[in-house]
């Protein structure tokens, strides 16, 4: 992070939290170029979850890279990664850059439309570094995120632009859920990235 851009950087929670929004940090042709490259080259699979102790396969397709092949669990079902591919590294570089952080691993959601979302969750998995900060980068279509507050219900909304990065820090995953809501407005796909640290 520079001293001039800092200005446009801004806590969008009003307690309990620190969830910086960036806005956009990737130009145009990066955009159009990194969404092309991710659409192809990464290995999408439909993500498997037990939920209410029922084993689901969702309509969005995910996929976890990172520097070693390390497994992992999320929704309850242990799944194994990929190792990075040159476009991640690129845009990790950029991220990290950005938020002044470093991340070993990255989860990727792959949303085809907008009827396709996230339910309400934090990411507060076993592996991860506790109250690490996690750096979200957006393409292709623009959707709305929320954050709900666990205890007063509180909601906070925030779109997320095409080219953009949102970092939750510390305190969001304790105090505060967050999800993607479907919405019929969108008919185009989204990619989203998530860097984390993972402890291996
Ligand atoms: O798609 C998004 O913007 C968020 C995804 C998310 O919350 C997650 O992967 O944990
Ligand atoms: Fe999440």
């Amino acid at each position: 992070m520079d001293l001039f851009s800092s200005e446009k950087i801004k806590n969008i929670l009003p307690f309990d939290g620190v969830t910086n929004y960036h806005g956009i940090v990737l130009n145009n042709e990066q955009c159009n170029f990194y969404y092309n490259e991710l659409m192809q080259k990464i290995k999408w699979k439909n993500d498997e979850a037990i939920i209410f102790g029922k084993r689901i396969i969702t309509k969005r397709k995910v996929a976890w890279y990172g520097e070693s092949e390390y497994s992992y669990t999320y929704s309850k079902v242990t799944k194994k990664a990929n190792i990075w591919i040159p476009e991640l590294l690129e845009l990790k570089a950029i991220v990290e850059k950005e938020s002044n952080e470093n991340y070993n691993s990255c989860l990727l959601n792959l949303y085809h439309s907008g009827d396709e979302g996230m339910a309400y969750h934090s990411d507060g998995e076993k592996m991860m570094k506790k109250d690490g900060a996690i750096a979200s980068l957006s393409l292709g279509a623009e959707r709305k995120f929320s954050f709900k507050h666990k205890k007063n219900k509180q909601r906070v909304d925030v779109i997320l632009e095409r080219g953009s990065l949102l970092v939750m820090k510390e305190g969001t995953q304790t105090n505060w859920l967050h999800r993607l809501p479907p919405t019929r407005k969108v008919n185009s796909p989204r990619i989203n990235l998530t860097f984390r640290t993972i402890e291996l």
